[in-house]
């Protein structure tokens, strides 16, 4: 019949994902996200004092940590868990017991398409999360198992398979995730650009990742979504997201897992204090100079098949390349190695070996 889609509908998942959301405040945008979020369980990690009370609107199945829970969950280990940070968020991926995690900030809004439609972020991402990758060879007309588009000529059949997607990253309009001299720069800019496009991003390209919204089979590397040390008695901040986003990309490009980035977008509403973000940001600005060639350089041995024991040699590698840059990063390599121990100890399932992109039974 004309006009009647013949694609399959995109699985709700909802007993599959938990949805993680750090916070600080009134978690109110939920209302916003009702229609999308309101079948999925939310998993909270309070930030900052945990006797302020967190306001979860009626209606939300949800758990809520904070840092007195994280500290009797994880005792001693709780050290790698960041305080004053938005990467306290990695504690949600570590405690959930769901083969996908959706993460968002609580500023963040249901987005609109050229046509006025509103966004389902979390659909799109499961879209994005249930088909394959493609990193060993571009694929000029974008996502080819996206409806409307296909491989095109020239690309090689033995590649349309596809690997596994492990990680979704997801866009923003209006306030893009700039850093804090581009904001400084540029006070008043905002994303009003829809790009309506999905990429797989290329074996041994890294790319900046962004937490505000960001999707990930769990299961394929969750243990290696670790939002390094940052906040509270830290030399840095907001590089969280970018640490894990580099390491997850060297381990994806080792094991054969694919990482997609573009739609969905969201609405980011508000803009953190460029001033604040200077004073958190600087020091990474110009140890990424250093940063940046390590990870492009990293390589993982071979028998290095499962995504915890990539994460220990990598650390193994920060500690001794990294250590030169500043003490940091001897402090960081360390807290590495505490976030696989409580990741193994609170997920007692065992490492599974991944051999190109496919988990081991
Ligand atoms: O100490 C804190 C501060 C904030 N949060 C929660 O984290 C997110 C993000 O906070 P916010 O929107 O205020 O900050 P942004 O600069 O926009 O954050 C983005 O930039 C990067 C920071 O690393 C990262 O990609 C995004 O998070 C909100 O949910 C706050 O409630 C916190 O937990 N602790
Ligand atoms: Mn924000």
């Amino acid at each position: 019949m004309a006009g009647v889609s013949k694609v399959a509908p995109t699985p709700l998942l909802k007993d599959e994902l938990d949805i993680v959301i750090p916070t600080i405040r009134n978690l109110d945008f939920l209302e916003m996200w009702r229609p999308f979020f309101e079948q999925y369980h939310l998993i909270i990690v309070q930030d900052g004092d945990p006797s302020k009370v967190i306001k979860v609107p009626e209606g939300f199945d949800y758990e809520l940590y904070n840092r007195n829970d994280i500290n009797r969950i994880l005792g001693p280990k709780a050290s790698c868990i960041s305080f004053k940070d938005s990467a306290c968020r990695c504690f949600g991926y570590m405690v959930s017991k769901k083969k996908y995690i959706f993460t968002i900030d609580d500023d963040c809004f249901v987005a609109k398409d050229p046509s006025g439609k509103d966004i389902n972020a979390l659909e799109q991402h499961i879209k994005n999360l249930l088909t394959p990758s493609t990193p060993f060879f571009f694929n000029t007309l974008y996502d080819p198992y996206r409806e409307g588009a296909d491989f095109v000529r020239g690309y090689p059949f033995s590649l349309r398979e596809g690997i596994p997607t492990a990680v979704s990253h997801g866009l923003w309009l209006n306030i893009p995730d700039y850093d804090a001299p581009t904001q400084l720069v540029k006070p008043l800019e905002r994303n009003t650009r829809f790009v309506d496009a999905v990429l797989t991003i290329p074996k041994g390209t890294l790319f900046p990742m962004c937490g505000m919204n960001l999707a990930f089979n769990r299961e394929l590397i969750g243990p290696a979504m670790y939002f390094g040390l940052m906040g509270d008695g830290q030399p840095i901040g907001r590089y969280d997201d970018m640490w894990a986003g580099w390491c997850m990309k060297v381990i994806c490009d080792h094991l054969g897992l694919g990482v997609k980035t573009g739609l969905p977008y969201i609405w980011h509403s508000k803009a953190s204090n460029p001033f604040v973000n200077l004073k958190k940001e600087y020091k990474g600005i110009y140890w990424q100079e250093e940063l940046i060639p390590f990870f492009q350089s990293a390589t993982l041995p071979k028998d290095c098949t499962t995504v915890q024991s990539c994460y220990i040699e990598l650390s193994k590698q920060v500690k001794a390349k990294l250590g030169k840059v500043d003490d940091y990063f001897l402090k960081l390599a360390d807290a590495m190695v505490t976030w696989v121990e409580a990741w193994d100890e609170l997920n007692p399932s065992g490492e599974k070996s991944v051999e190109n992109g496919v988990v081991a039974k």
